[in-house]
């Protein structure tokens, strides 16, 4: 929004004198352009068409609404973008769905909202674009929750359920600030109540009355090029977020609301908040530029028609006026969206200050708002047709122009100058007094005003004289005819005609006379029959339908006998599943405390047996190396004899040496005499012989010559024999020396066995094994144990949620069956609805027994999930014994091989 002290110039200015430094807070009424043309004018965004974003916001049902069980009527589908509006629900045929920008169900938060829809738009205003959001629909479908919500809230925070406008301020505010912008900002609020516009934002006056205070009309105008002139509103210079917070809590607590049947709180005017936004950009030459972005906020009043909203008769008027500036922006919207060449925006104020927004160069993004109730069916279907057809409006989008700095302080004192004439005008005369200039201009206007009025006048003028002659034609055409000169012989022609006609007609309604006649008796013998037959089928029917009362009574009675036994079958089913549940508890917990029982006593028991292990050991340990010590004092003496023994075998085989060698020398010296004497005894035996043969050889007598034979064998016997002797004699001295040096050697070892004690180490390492085991064991024992709890408590849980579940729908089908069964009795002389309610009772038996079914399996599945279980709690015990066994086998090796080792060292 845009000072406009000098049009010359074209563009706008802010307030505040210095802008861009040291900010205070400063109020000053002004005339503000919403449609400034001439500021607008960056030429790439020429002929950017946009369409006007239009979404959808569906409330939930309101407490008083849920209480009184209405009926939802709206499908909303944010995904596909797509609002389905249920006529089936009020009776119509087809169900209506419309798609929008974007679709928001009642489930949508504040945030979500603003995240999605609203933080682009208010991104682009920090470009340099007006864009303008607006809530539209009917009373108490949250226009106001939508666009306002809970500003803050206790903390002075902003709130959870802070609508569009505080948290677009809180965006601008955190992105200048992020930015380290040079920034300023103003704001501006309005009312229009009954065509009228009122500044919410406006000082209070003291000297005058409260209503003529915050209701001080404000005058707009046309600017000549467009756009639309507010003069006298309030701008307030905001420096944070809150000084915005604690203006827009000021001015819609100022906003008029009444109480319609539809909404307690309910806006009864339409409130424009605008935020508009100076940031000092970076230099073109030795010039500052600045962008300008505006924001429009606009919360319209409901679009309710005045009967159903219930209003007051004091507030016909105002319903009308709402109506009105709301019918002119439908027109609007139509004229826009067909491209019609006249679009009434002058109709009313509210499509005068829209202007910019439709058709125009701002962004524009339209909230519908809708309730989901079937009983207002038919303001949201319209509401739904409205922004429907808005989707077709198209904008040209266009950034404001970036002003320099000197432009924009040459304006400002301009509009310094301008006011200070107003003040010396005011002071000077008494009532009301405008400068010189002012009164031109404002002239200028109204003239321009009732040129554009003239000119319409003129279009009307012009309307009204067509249409004349067109009217004017076809009377002159009308007479024409009527006096025309073919008129009597047509005339003649036609009564011919007539005669012939109605000759024809009298015959055929003498024939149609008489088959209605024969007809009619037809009918009587035909109605007669049906008579007879409906007499014979209605006493039939009071048989069956007799026999089906007493059939259904039985039915009934054997139902609610069998809904009894089920019953009991439940209950008892609860309470053997709950005793089952606490019996396997119990069986469970004192399993686990036995285990546990057990654990401890076999870990003390163990940690005795170790001791007992370890002392043992210690003693053995004692023991072996006493018999060690013992062992070496035997060796040291054994070895100390086997040294003495060593010595005297050695001196006693020394002397054997001397000795053998010696029998060795007399031996040989023996053998060398015998061997002597031998050859001696030889040759005096050979001498001795020859002497005594020589002479008997010359005797040839026979008997010399077998004496000679003789003696000479027993020489050579004789011979023979020395030899074998002397021989023998060798032999005899090799063996005897051979065997003289044969002695034995004796070796003493001695082994000494040393042992090595790390028992007592395996049993430290044992017993940490052991201490390790047990505390994995109780471990187990507690996730077991919590795991069964948790379970069994589960399934106790689970099985009484279905106890609970069954329970109602027993009752709800037995509520279901007497209803069915009343309506079968009622509607027993239908045979067919009859089927139907048998087929629905029959199915609702089914259901039950499925039911049931269902309830067995559960129980049944609770039991074979708590089997796995137990069945796991029986393999951890088993491995925990084999464990133990093994360690305690494991121990007594260890036992074992100490003890052996024992042993052999005693050995
Ligand atoms: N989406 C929503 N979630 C929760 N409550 C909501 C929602 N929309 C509206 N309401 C509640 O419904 C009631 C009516 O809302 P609101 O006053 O905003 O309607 P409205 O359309 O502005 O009505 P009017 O045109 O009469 O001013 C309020 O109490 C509001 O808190």
């Amino acid at each position: 929004m845009f000072f406009t002290p000098n049009r010359k110039l074209g563009f706008s200015l802010p307030p505040s004198p210095a802008p861009f430094t040291a900010p205070r807070s400063e109020r000053r009424p002004s005339d503000l352009r919403w449609a400034d043309g001439a500021s607008s004018s960056s030429r790439n965004d020429k002929d950017k068409e946009a369409n006007v974003q239009v979404m959808v916001r569906c409330r939930p049902l309101s407490d008083e609404e849920q209480r009184l069980n209405v009926q939802h009527a709206i499908l909303c589908n944010e995904q596909r973008r797509e609002v389905t509006v249920l006529q089936s629900v009020i009776g119509r045929q087809l169900d209506k769905a419309f798609t929008f920008d974007k679709v928001f169900g009642p489930r949508a938060q504040q945030r979500s909202i603003y995240e999605h829809a609203i933080s682009p738009i208010v991104h682009d205003v920090l470009e340099g674009f007006n864009c303008t959001v607006f809530a539209y629909g009917q009373t108490g479908t949250g226009k106001t929750y939508t666009m306002e919500g809970e500003i803050r809230s206790k903390s002075g925070e902003l709130s959870a359920d802070a609508g569009v406008t505080p948290r677009a301020v809180r965006q601008i505010f955190d992105t200048l600030e992020a930015q380290k912008a040079d920034y300023s900002m103003k704001v501006t609020f309005l009312e229009l109540y009954n065509e009228e516009i009122i500044d919410l934002l406006a000082p209070e006056d003291s000297s005058r009355s409260m209503e003529d205070r915050q209701r001080r009309p404000i005058s707009l105008m046309e600017d000549g090029k467009g756009g639309a002139v507010i003069r006298g509103l309030e701008e307030e210079v905001v420096y944070s977020a809150n000084d915005i917070y604690g203006l827009l809590e000021r001015g819609s607590a100022r906003r008029r609301t009444g109480d319609t049947l539809l909404n307690k709180q309910s806006s009864r005017s339409h409130s424009v908040f605008s935020i508009t936004i100076h940031v000092k950009e970076g230099a073109l030459g030795d010039q500052e530029l600045i962008k300008c972005g505006r924001l429009n906020l606009v919360d319209l009043a409901g679009s309710e028609n005045i009967s159903r909203s219930g209003v007051r008769e004091s507030r016909a008027r105002e319903a009308g006026e709402l109506n009105k500036s709301l019918l002119t922006l439908g027109r609007v919207i139509t004229a826009l969206v067909e491209h019609s060449g006249h679009v009434p925006y002058r109709d009313s104020k509210l499509t005068r200050l829209l202007r910019e927004s439709l058709g125009g160069k701002a962004k524009t993004c339209i909230i519908a708002t809708i309730s989901p109730s079937a009983h207002c069916l038919e303001e949201t279907l319209s509401t739904l047709d409205y922004a429907y057809r808005a989707k077709g409006i198209r904008n040209k989008p266009e950034a404001n122009q970036k002003l320099s700095k000197s432009v924009l302080l040459k304006d400002l004192y301009l509009e310094m100058e301008r006011m200070k004439q107003d003040v010396k005008a005011a002071r000077e005369k008494n009532g009301v007094y405008i400068p010189h200039e002012r009164f031109v201009q404002d002239e200028a206007e109204k003239k321009e005003n009732l040129e554009e009025t003239k000119r319409a006048l003129h279009v009307v003028q012009e309307d009204y004289r067509t249409n004349y002659q067109i009217l004017k034609e076809k009377e002159s055409m009308i007479s024409k005819l009527l006096h025309a000169d073919h008129k009597t012989k047509s005339e003649a022609a036609n009564k011919q005609l007539i005669m012939g006609f109605r000759s024809q007609l009298d015959q055929s309604l003498k024939d149609l006379h008489k088959n209605i006649v024969g007809s009619v008796s037809q009918q009587h013998q035909l109605l007669r029959r049906m008579d007879e037959h409906a007499c014979s089928f209605i006493a039939r029917k009071c048989e069956v339908t007799k026999s089906i009362e007493s059939k259904v009574g039985k039915m009934k009675d054997t139902y609610s006998s069998g809904i009894a036994v089920m019953r009991e079958l439940a209950s008892a089913l609860d309470e053997k599943a709950s005793s089952n549940q606490e019996k396997l508890k119990s069986l469970l917990t004192s399993g686990t405390m036995t285990v546990e029982n057990f654990l401890i006593t076999s870990a003390s028991e163990a940690e005795e047996v170790l001791h007992e292990i370890q002392r043992s050991l210690v003693e053995q340990k004692q023991l072996l190396s006493f018999s060690t010590q013992q062992q070496e004092a035997g060796l040291q003496r054994s070895l100390a004899a086997t040294h003495v023994i060593s010595k005297m075998t050695i001196d006693f085989f020394h002397d054997l040496e001397n000795r053998a060698s010696r029998l060795k020398t007399i031996l040989e010296e023996n053998h060398v005499q015998v061997s002597q004497q031998m050859a001696n005894f030889q040759k005096a035996f050979q001498v001795h012989n020859n002497a005594y043969n020589e002479p008997t050889k010359e005797l040839k007598h026979p008997v010399f010559i077998v004496v000679q034979e003789k003696s000479m064998k027993e020489e050579s016997e004789a011979l023979e024999k020395i030899a074998g002797i002397l021989s023998s004699l060798t032999s005899n001295k090799t063996k005897m020396v051979g065997k003289c040096f044969n002695l034995a050697s004796f070796l003493f070892w001695l082994l000494a066995w040393i042992l090595k004690l790390s028992s007592s180490e395996k049993v430290a390492a044992s017993m940490q094994r052991w201490r390790n085991a047990e505390s994995s064991i109780c471990a187990l024992h507690k996730d077991y144990g919590a795991d069964i709890d948790s379970s069994s408590e589960e399934a106790v849980l689970a099985s009484h949620n279905l106890l609970e579940d069954f329970m109602t729908r027993v009752s709800s089908t037995d509520l279901e069956f007497d209803m069915g069964t009343s309506d079968l009795l009622r509607g027993v002389n239908g045979n067919h609805s009859l089927t139907l309610s048998l087929a629905y009772n029959r199915s609702h038996g089914c259901h039950i027994h499925n039911h049931l079914a269902d309830s067995l399996l559960l129980d049944h599945k609770s039991k074979e999930e708590m089997e796995p279980l137990s069945a796991l709690c029986l393999d951890q015990l088993k491995s925990l014994q084999d464990y133990q066994t093994e360690n305690i086998a494991d121990i007594r090796d260890h036992k074992e091989t100490c003890l052996s080792k024992e042993y052999k060292v005693c050995f």
